[in-house]
Parts: structure tokens; sequence; C-alpha cells
């Protein structure tokens, strides 16, 4: 009998659903693991169960990092599309979880669950994959911020190298194994001076440990496509921005201030020189991620491989082509908010940042069909209305 649409995407396994967690006595002393299914199980099959026919491009996302910036975004396109999406994010506090709670609400209004955990936890991701039968990961669920990475090294570790391997130890053993797209970052060019940055210029010259770490990523990548076959693409972002952003990033931070009154520190190059960077709206981001997935493939096994098959693996630029300096970017946020800016203009600290970021998309369009349409005066003043409105109601 030929399968229900429901039945391709469920593990035909996992019929029974717990309330309760079992009472039974853990049958290891060593390693007592919390099983948190009984929570999210009934929750997860909501979120993968179609909302109308299937068609043959139908996919089925796991989103790390879903109640990210990023995730949160690429989460609802791909659900109203119609794809099958769950999220998975530890909710940090790395900034206010108050607004990952937000975006966590906002994807659940339109039916897309997040599941809390780690993505180091690989019990949870064994169950998750487990449960459902994954074609593709969207892994975005990261440490990020260049200048924090001084203060907190560790963190980056665990989640961006360990997390990763874990996610990828995890896929690696599935039958069938999903495609795996995930977030690499401009910072990976470092201290190359060449400009604008192409995929295939140096990246050994990291200038802050994040990006050590989406480097090392990058090599984790190569090794886990060389050995097992998966499907990998990295996309290296460039300086994202847009409504639901990251309180972290200089848009944000210098709009709160701006708007409450406060300093605003600018950084600029030694001698004045201004600090740039190809600032790319997040509309445009999200389609290069949906791009990315649907040329994505298929992951063949270390059998495929046998047989003399190449698993996808690729990265790309995605970014807008058209850098700006943060002194623009502070004039457009003054014009847009009608205020000021108190300018604290200080020599940029050698703590990660880099002086200049422009993006070479020429391989992301011919490959992907990205193209980025929106400048950052546009951009800036969709995140500005979305802002104001967003403090109203906090
Ligand atoms: O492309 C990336 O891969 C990265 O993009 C982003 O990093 P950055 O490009 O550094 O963004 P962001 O902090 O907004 O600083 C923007 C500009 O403002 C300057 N800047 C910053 C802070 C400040 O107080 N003053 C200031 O002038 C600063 O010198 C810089 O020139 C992501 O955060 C990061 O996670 C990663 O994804």
């Amino acid at each position: 009998a030929s399968k229900s649409p429901i039945q391709s995407i469920v593990k035909e396994t996992h019929s029974t659903i717990h309330s309760k967690p079992s009472s039974a006595p853990p049958a290891s002393l060593e390693r007592v693991v919390f099983n948190t299914e009984h929570i999210w199980k009934n929750d997860v099959l909501n979120s993968v169960t179609p909302r109308g026919s299937i068609s043959d491009h139908h996919k089925v996302v796991l989103v790390t990092g879903a109640a990210g910036f990023v995730g949160t975004h690429v989460s609802l396109a791909l659900k109203r599309r119609g794809d099958s999406v769950v999220g998975l994010d530890n909710f940090n506090r790395y900034y206010d979880p108050k607004l990952k709670r937000s975006r966590q609400d906002l994807l659940l209004n339109e039916g897309v669950y997040v599941v809390e955990g780690d993505i180091n936890d690989m019990e949870l991701l064994n169950r998750l994959f487990d449960t459902v039968r994954f074609t593709h990961v969207m892994h975005l669920a990261a440490q990020a911020g260049v200048r924090y990475a001084m203060k907190n090294p560790s963190s980056y570790i665990h989640s961006n190298i360990a997390g990763f391997v874990s996610l990828l130890e995890v896929c690696k053993s599935l039958n069938p194994k999903p495609a795996i797209v995930w977030a690499s970052s401009s910072s990976v060019y470092g201290l190359n001076t060449k400009l604008p940055f192409s995929e295939e210029d140096r990246t050994d010259q990291p200038a802050s440990v994040y990006a050590a770490t989406k480097k090392a990523d990058e090599e984790i990548a190569h090794s886990y496509n060389h050995i097992y076959g998966l499907s990998l693409t990295g996309l290296r972002f460039f300086t994202v921005y847009g409504p639901w952003g990251r309180p972290d990033m200089a848009y944000f931070e210098f709009t709160k201030n701006i708007l409450k009154g406060k300093k605003i520190t600018v950084f600029q190059g030694p001698g004045g020189v201004s600090v740039g960077r190809d600032f790319t709206y997040i509309d445009d981001v999200v389609k290069g991620c949906v791009a990315a997935l649907d040329t994505a493939g298929k992951s063949i096994g270390r059998e495929g491989k046998r047989k003399g098959l190449k698993a996808p693996l690729r990265v790309f630029n995605i970014g807008n082509t058209s850098p700006e300096s943060v002194e623009k970017l502070v004039g457009i946020l003054e014009r847009l908010l009608k205020k000021k800016a108190m300018r604290d203009v200080q020599e940029m600290p050698k703590n990660g940042d880099v002086m200049f970021t422009h993006a070479n998309i020429s391989l992301a369009a011919r490959e992907l069909g990205y193209m980025p349409t929106t400048d950052l005066e546009t951009g800036l003043k969709k995140f500005v209305e979305w802002y104001v409105d967003w403090i109203q109601k906090d």
C-alpha cells in the first residue's frame, strides 16, 4: 500500500506518546539522561503535519537556532510556502531571552513549534530524528557576535564547533541522511585586504575567535562531506539586519540609544578612516537560505561514495554587494528616528573587528539565483518601524 503523506514524514516506530516521563530507574547510573520527549512529541508531530497536499519538492526541515533572528525568518518562510518545519533553540541568555520568546510566539502562531534544547544534546537530537524523517537541516544555532568572543571564547567553541560536530555526528548515522545548510560568516575573510571578498579568497587569517570557529566549521564540513557523504552548504552571511534582529548588533543598539538620548560609540579606523559593512537585509538573506536548501541535493552516505557518487559541498557569500560606512548607517537612523545621535567617536579597538566587508555574490547569483534587492535605507526603515512598534508593546 502506498504511504500517506504524513507517514513519509513521521517515523513509524513512534506511535506511542507518553504523557509522563517514565518513573523507571535509569538503565545506566553513569549516564542519566533527562528525556523531554513527552513534552514536545505531540507538538513536533503537529508542526510537521502539512497543511495541504504535499508536492514532490516538499521539505521537512529542522531549523536549529529557530528562535534566533535569522532562524525565525527562515522558519516562517519555509512554513508559509508549505514545508514542514520544526525548530530547536536553547534560548540562552547571550541577549534578552524575552525577544527570543516573542519570536517563538510568532512562530507558534504560524504553526512552527520550537523544541527547547541544545544542539550539544545528542540524545535529544537522536530522539528528534527518530520522531521525524527530516529531509533537510537548516543549522543556524550559534554563538554570534564578533567582539563578545574576547569575553567568552569558550562559548564559541561550545556552540559553534562542538555543537556543529554533535549535529553532524547524528546526521551521519541516519538513513537516509538529511542535507545540511548552515551559517558561516563574512568574518572568515579576516584580515584580507583584497575586495570584494570572493569564495576562493584566503580565509586563514581570522581576526576573532568567532571567525576562527566559523572557519573551523568550514573545514569540519569538508571532512564530513569527504568521509560520510553529507551534503553541506555553508552560507557566509554579511552583517544581517532587519525586524526581529539581534540587540547586540550596532544598528539595533544605535536605534535604542538614539531614541533614549544616550551616547553611541562609533568606531573609526586609524587616521579617521571610516569602518564599513556590506549590511544585508534579512529578507534577502532568507531568499539565499531557501535557495540553498532547494539546491542542496542529497547526502549520499558512505554507500553512495563507494558507488562513486559525490555529495555537494558548497560555500556561498550572502551579502548585499554595496557596503556602507557606519557613519552613513547612523545618518540614516537619525533621519528615520528624527533625532540626532550623540556620537562618541573612538578608534576601533583591536578586539576582532575588521575594517571593511564587501561581498562578491556572483557564485550565489549563478548557483542559487541569489540577488539582493534591499538597500540600507529601505531595510533600516522596516527595522525602525518594527522596533518602534515592538518597544511600545514591551
Ligand atoms: O558578517 C558577519 O559575519 C558578522 O556580522 C555581524 O558582525 P559585525 O559586522 O561586527 O556587526 P555589528 O556588531 O552590527 O557592527 C557593525 C559595524 O558597526 C561598528 N560598531 C559596532 C558597535 C559599536 O558600538 N560601534 C560601532 O561602530 C562595527 O565596528 C562594525 O563595523 C554579526 O554581529 C556577527 O555575528 C557576524 O555574523
